[in-house]
């Protein structure tokens, strides 16, 4: 079974805004895009916004489809829709009390993420604007 994800890549200034999974997490202990799964039958579009305001406590204005990356951890399949999140409403922040943080797109080659990222981290590094 392969289970569909939504996650932002929400952007500000030039700036990437990043979360930290927990330990409890799949994939804990690694910075990620913020995100979640979708529910039946929910378009990833919707299933981001949701999950934004859930996690980050923003309402997405603007959001344009980045990436599709499928990927098999040894434990788990999943199908990542990547977004760029480029406007919204609120001040984006752990609401579940995960660590955030904004950081420079070169920053983010310095950060652990989950496997799957590492061709999204690669496109944010090389592309001279998002
Ligand atoms: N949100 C997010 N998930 C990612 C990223 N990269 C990556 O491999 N994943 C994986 C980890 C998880 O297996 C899955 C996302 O699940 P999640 O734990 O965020 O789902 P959720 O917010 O609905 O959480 P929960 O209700 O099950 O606790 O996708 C990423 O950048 N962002
Ligand atoms: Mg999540």
């Amino acid at each position: 079974m392969v289970v569909k994800v939504a996650a932002g890549i929400i952007v500000r200034d030039d700036l990437v805004f990043v979360a930290l999974r927990s330990s409890e997490q799949h994939q804990g202990d690694l910075w990620e895009f913020p995100g979640g799964k979708c529910e039946v039958d929910e378009e990833p579009a919707h299933a981001l916004e949701r999950e934004l305001y859930e996690e980050c406590g923003i309402e997405v204005k603007q959001c344009t489809p980045f990436q599709v990356i499928r990927h098999d951890y040894s434990d788990k399949s999943v199908e990542l829709h990547f977004f760029e999140v480029s406007d919204f409403d609120g001040e984006p922040h752990g609401k579940e009390g995960q660590p955030v943080k904004w950081v420079t797109r070169p920053e983010l080659t310095q950060l652990c993420f989950p496997e799957a990222n590492v061709p999204i981290v690669e496109a944010l590094t090389q592309k001279s604007s998002l």
